[in-house]
């Protein structure tokens, strides 16, 4: 240990155990494995943090601190500058009162992308295939069930990505394989070898023209209820809804209402607006497939993940920066 500096690991860290260890020789290492949120605070106001300079907020610490928000962000140490979070959403960690204390914040964008999109693209074809029903009862003695019916091929049809970023990419890679049309929107068209010849259209024209609408954008104030019953209403008659993203993205009572009329064929979904806990419209309903938010729960994944969070944290003690700063700091 070669600085008075110390990093903060919060929550666990399984894969990469033994190169958070290794960071032993760059800065002195403290954990906060469980606890509360108001220990946790009550610890920082009593100067137990007083030297971290650098956090690892691992993946389930928002289960111990509850989010970072202006009251946790308040409490927070001055020697504080840097929070590497494991996660390519970092929407529990408010950015504005981080940015207002000149706390930078790093996520692990990229590490996530094809773990998440083939978690995308198997919601789809289950959703497309309605896979709930037989799914089911071939497990429970019942062959395809009573109500089984026939599903779509994603052949022709065309997907309509919201949010064209690292994983809306890569589900638009893997759908053009199934013979798929890709169309996004983003707030800006990419540039056109980034876009992988998808065609830009316009928000409303992605609401009124795809066959199966796929979420992959990050969720702020901004984006909450983005889908809702007005895009419901524009969309086709037996739309496919894939939501990889996060749940608040929909207003779920709405997508509720748009499955039990038939507008929407089926949903594939991954997130929910009160996780764990899912809207039992959704429970009961045999045309969606759901999962419980396991987009990057692959061994590979995990420890890429964990591996690129410590090196933004070395990158941080090292040079006083980050690799992968959220894009809304970055740009300033
Ligand atoms: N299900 C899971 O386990 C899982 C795993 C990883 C990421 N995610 C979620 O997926 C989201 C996307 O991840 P990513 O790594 O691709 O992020 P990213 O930042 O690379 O891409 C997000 C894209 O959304 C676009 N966008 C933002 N606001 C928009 C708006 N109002 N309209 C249209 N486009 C908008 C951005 O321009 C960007 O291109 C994350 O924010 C995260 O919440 C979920």
């Amino acid at each position: 240990m070669s600085s008075s500096k110390a990093a903060l690991l919060i929550g666990g860290i399984t894969h990469a155990r033994k190169e958070w260890e290794e960071c032993g020789s760059l800065l002195s290492l403290k954990e906060y494995p469980d606890g509360s949120r108001e220990d946790f605070m009550s610890k920082c106001r009593n100067g137990d943090f007083n030297d971290v300079f650098v956090i690892y907020r691992s993946n389930d610490s928002t289960a111990v601190t509850g989010p970072f928000n202006q009251e946790l962000v308040d409490v927070l140490p001055e020697s504080l500058k840097f929070i590497c979070h494991n996660g390519a959403g970092y929407d529990n960690i408010d950015v504005e009162a981080c940015s207002k204390r000149g706390i930078s914040i790093a996520s692990t964008p990229v590490a996530v992308n094809d773990a998440t999109a083939d978690v995308a693209i198997f919601l789809m074809l289950g959703a497309l295939r309605r896979i709930t029903i037989p799914f089911q009862a071939v497990r429970q003695g019942g062959w395809r069930g009573k109500n089984f019916k026939l599903g779509h091929d994603p052949k022709n049809k065309v997907l309509g990505v919201l949010g064209m970023g690292g994983i809306g990419r890569a589900v638009a890679t893997r759908a053009k394989a199934f013979g798929m049309k890709i169309q996004y929107h983003n707030r800006n068209p990419l540039p056109e070898a980034e876009a992988g010849g998808a065609e830009y259209v316009s928000f409303d024209d992605l609401m009124k023209t795809s066959d199966v609408l796929s979420l992959n954008l990050s969720l702020n104030p901004s984006t909450r209820h983005i889908i809702s019953k007005q895009q419901f209403d524009m969309m086709k008659d037996g739309v496919v809804i894939v939501n990889t993203a996060r749940g608040p993205i929909i207003d779920e009572p709405a997508l509720v209402d748009a499955l039990e009329s038939g507008k929407v064929f089926s949903a594939g979904l991954d997130v929910y607006e009160k996780e764990p806990e899912i809207h039992p419209g959704l429970i009961k309903n045999e045309n969606v497939v759901l999962l419980p938010h396991i987009g990057t729960a692959t061994l590979e994944t995990q420890r890429d993940m964990e591996l690129l969070v410590l090196d933004n944290l070395k990158e941080a003690v090292k040079h006083n920066k980050l690799i992968t700063q959220i894009p809304e700091q970055a740009k300033k």
